[in-house]
């Protein structure tokens, strides 16, 4: 079994350097090229030019991509292959299969072969649900002298008894020790969950354990013109992700709209679970349990081992006392050691990672005093332009007694010579970049190249979704080009596993895995009342309006973010409500960056103001006391959900979300179900108010309103469930243009339709 996790091992170190090698070898002639000629080259190396060099580099991302596919279907079939084998053979009886030399290699030793690749150990968490029989006795009936057996797990620094586990994934729980159970039950039923933690064993609801989703939202750049989440092209890309071979995901397609009724009894159990979540969650319940959610911890920010000039400038920013993540992560990152962090929404990850940048970068510069050009010692990458520009402002302020440290930000939408200026004029040692923009100046700035060699410290902010397939390609890149020596830091508020297993493209082996949720935990803040409400389509914008207006009657100092699907979805949205006098702001990937930058700094600092944005707007962004979150659509997943979700509830405080959902949008309930989410009570419209909206949608440029249809159609075309059913998807296309004020839905180009597969499906209309 080790041999073969080891060949495994070698196997993919050998693909990996193969990748790698070339990339590094040009690298060389390309430094020296630049120090002989002093500026910035723009031909490279072998006389390619840019396009040529840059079309190299995919070749090289994609064949690695296909390897590490391949190997993986590999693994997949040969545990079939001996499941099957194993039966046949009657070894699934056999008390411990492996006693005999000739007993076929078990599922579950395949599972760990796949995990051991990726994770070596701690990735027994990252198996799927069906992956092996892991019965074992149950918790409470483990002996003490067994638990004492049971090495406890590599605990960073913290308070073990806290909700949170800090699990290095070197030293993990013996194989022997169940870890978690399903219950086999059923597949819809929520499982029950057993976990230790440290000494003690918790029972919790282990429904979270589901499908990898694949991520397309768009960074700024990437939003398309048909929807936010990525062309059809980058959806073919994702559906050939690992998941395909390894994650059993239950598909859910819809055939045609009385499909609703089909499933009926479906949403009847969902209903019940639902309400029996409800009554759990009883809002004095609610309240009690949200009570009891702290975010700050009793450590000190003094006590933590970081320059007292930062502990000032805490100070002065009203940091005192570290959060919980804070608390956790910060040991364990200033020990040098490769770290991925999962913590709540709003809990203070920035400040997490920000600090251990600040003190690589003193301690670089104490190692290192004269250096002509000042290296980059931290490099932060954001995967949407606003985070970075906010992640730079927040580093500003933790720096402000260090004199001589800058921070600077590399973000697209701005003129490339403007960056060039910036970063000569004012050196800086902490850069943050959104990945695009940066692999800009990699690959066309020599110099640029020669600075990330004293790169000391990688941090992904927003890891899962950078690692995602809509940027992973580019991560490779840029990991490509930095130096190996460093030390490198992932953070995010949801890790799906499928992520946790591609970790290693920037983590070391050994890393260590500070998890503040836990196995099982409840991933949302608990002070965010979660409700959502089933609407058909010709009301959606009617019920925007008025949850709207009941918010405002309730809240004075109300702060609203509604999420729309797409870009042009927003536009719609956003141009209704201001038709309706509503005090709104838009942000979206279709609006100028300086825009952008000026909406977002107006509604950081203001109240009673509603953001109507997409998904640009869903990850990272710290908009204080925002008190509702509408989200009027399907998410592009789970995990979208929970940032956009995210926006409210920050720092310790209460919020509202608020899902507004079609009925045939129902399913997505079911990603959602270990969720504390009521069904909220349908709403009486005022005749006279539905009658402003429909008024104020008849204002909106039919130009925005066909664009709206182009994109709804684009988004809703990328999701499996409904994308694979282009008559029905038709049809609610339809449905929805006729909730815009169109008549009739308005024609696509032919070249688009093919390449959506839409051509001849009745009810889209092709231009002439
Ligand atoms: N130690 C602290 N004491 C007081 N407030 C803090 C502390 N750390 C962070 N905060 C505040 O908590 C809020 C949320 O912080 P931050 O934006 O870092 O959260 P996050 O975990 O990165 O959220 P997301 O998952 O949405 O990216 C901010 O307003 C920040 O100022």
């Amino acid at each position: 079994m080790a041999s073969s996790s080891s060949l495994l091992f070698l196997l993919l170190r050998k693909d990996r350097s193969a990748a790698l090698g070339p990339r590094r070898l040009l690298l060389l002639p390309l430094l020296s090229q630049s120090r002989s000629m002093g500026g910035g080259p723009r031909t490279f190396p072998g006389g390619l030019n840019k396009w040529q060099y840059k079309r190299m580099h995919e070749k090289l991302a994609r064949e690695k991509e296909r390897k590490l596919l391949q190997q993986e279907k590999q693994l997949y079939l040969a545990r079939l292959r001996s499941e099957i084998r194993a039966k046949l053979a009657g070894a699934a009886d056999s008390p411990d299969p492996s006693t005999s030399a000739f007993a076929p290699m078990s599922s579950k030793d395949h599972i760990k072969a796949l995990a051991d690749r990726f994770m070596k150990g701690g990735a027994e968490d990252l198996w799927n649900e069906d992956d092996g029989p892991l019965k074992s006795p149950s918790p409470r009936g483990i002996l003490a002298k067994d638990r004492a057996r049971v090495k406890k797990p590599f605990l960073a620094s913290f308070d073990q008894k806290r909700p949170y586990s800090a699990v290095a994934s070197r030293e993990m729980r013996p194989r022997s020790q169940p870890r978690w159970r399903r219950n086999s039950s059923s597949e819809e039923d929520s499982d029950v969950d057993c976990s230790f933690e440290g000494d003690t064993v918790t029972k919790r609801d282990s429904s979270r354990f589901l499908k990898f989703g694949s991520r397309n939202e768009e960074e700024d750049d990437k939003e398309s013109d048909f929807g936010g989440r990525g062309s059809p092209r980058k959806k073919m890309l994702s559906s050939a992700a690992l998941r395909n071979c390894d994650a059993k995901k239950e598909r859910r397609v819809l055939r045609s709209l009385d499909d609703t009724n089909d499933v009926s009894s479906k949403f009847c159990e969902l209903r019940d679970e639902l309400k029996k979540k409800r009554e759990l969650m009883g809002s004095q319940k609610w309240q009690n349990e949200a009570k009891e959610e702290c975010v700050l911890t009793k450590k000190r920010f003094d006590e933590c081992g970081i320059s007292p000039l930062t502990v000032t400038a805490l100070a002065d920013a009203g940091y005192v006392r570290t959060t919980v993540v804070q608390e956790a992560a910060l040991p364990v990152c200033l020990e040098g050691k490769d770290v991925l962090v999962k913590a709540k929404t709003g809990t203070g990850k920035s400040a997490a990672f920000l600090l251990p940048a600040i003190e690589a970068v003193l301690k670089a510069t104490c190692n290192n005093t004269n250096q002509r050009v000042s290296p980059i010692i931290a490099l932060i990458v954001c995967p949407t332009r606003e985070l970075a520009i906010q992640v730079a402002a927040e580093a500003n302020v933790l720096l402000k007694y260090h004199e001589g440290i800058g921070v600077q930000s590399l973000v697209g939408g701005t003129r490339f010579k403007l960056d060039l200026k910036r970063l000569e004029s004012n050196p800086c040692q902490i850069l943050v970049a959104t990945p695009g923009r940066l692999l800009d100046h990699i690959e066309n700035k020599s110099g640029f190249s020669v600075r990330l060699m004293g790169l000391k410290l990688l941090i992904l902010d927003e890891a899962d979704h950078l690692l995602d397939l809509g940027f992973r390609k580019d991560i490779e890149k840029i990991v490509d080009s930095l130096p190996r020596h460093r030390q490198s830091l992932m953070f995010s508020a949801t890790m799906p596993k499928e992520v946790r297993r591609v970790s290693q493209l920037v983590l070391k082996r050994d890393h260590v895995f500070v998890d503040t949720v836990g196995l099982g935990g409840l991933e949302t803040p608990a002070k965010i009342l979660q409700s959502y409400l089933v609407v058909p389509h010709e009301l959606h914008f009617h019920l925007v309006h008025h949850i709207l207006q009941e918010h405002i009657m309730q809240e004075v100092d109300y702060k609203v973010i509604v999420f729309c699907t797409t870009a042009m979805v927003t536009e719609f949205m956003f141009i209704m409500l201001r038709e309706l006098k509503m005090n709104v702001r838009e942000i979206h990937s279709r609006k100028p960056q300086l825009y952008r930058t000026r909406i977002s700094d107006e509604f950081r600092e203001s109240k009673r103001l509603i953001l109507v944005t997409s998904d640009v707007s869903a990850r990272g962004m710290n908009y204080p006391d925002v008190t509702l979150v509408v989200q009027v659509g399907i998410p592009s997943d789970r995990e979208q959900y929970i940032h956009r979700l995210g926006r409210t509830g920050r720092d310790g405080k209460y919020g509202k979300g608020i899902l507004l959902l079609a009925p045939w949008e129902q399913y997505f309930l079911d990603e959602i179900k270990d969720l504390p989410l009521e069904k909220s009570q349908p709403r009486e419209l005022d005749p006279y108010m539905k009658q402003k909206v429909e008024d104020s949608i008849g204002k909106v440029d039919t130009s925005i309103k066909e664009a709206a249809y182009h994109a709804w159609l684009g988004y809703y075309n990328s999701m499996s469930e409904i994308g694979r059913d282009k008559t029905t998807l038709a049809e609610l296309a339809n449905r929805f243009c006729h909730s815009i004020g169109l008549e009739k839905p308005p024609a696509l180009y032919r070249k688009t339709a093919l390449k959506m597969g839409l051509k001849d499906i009745p009810g889209i209309r092709i231009r002439k």
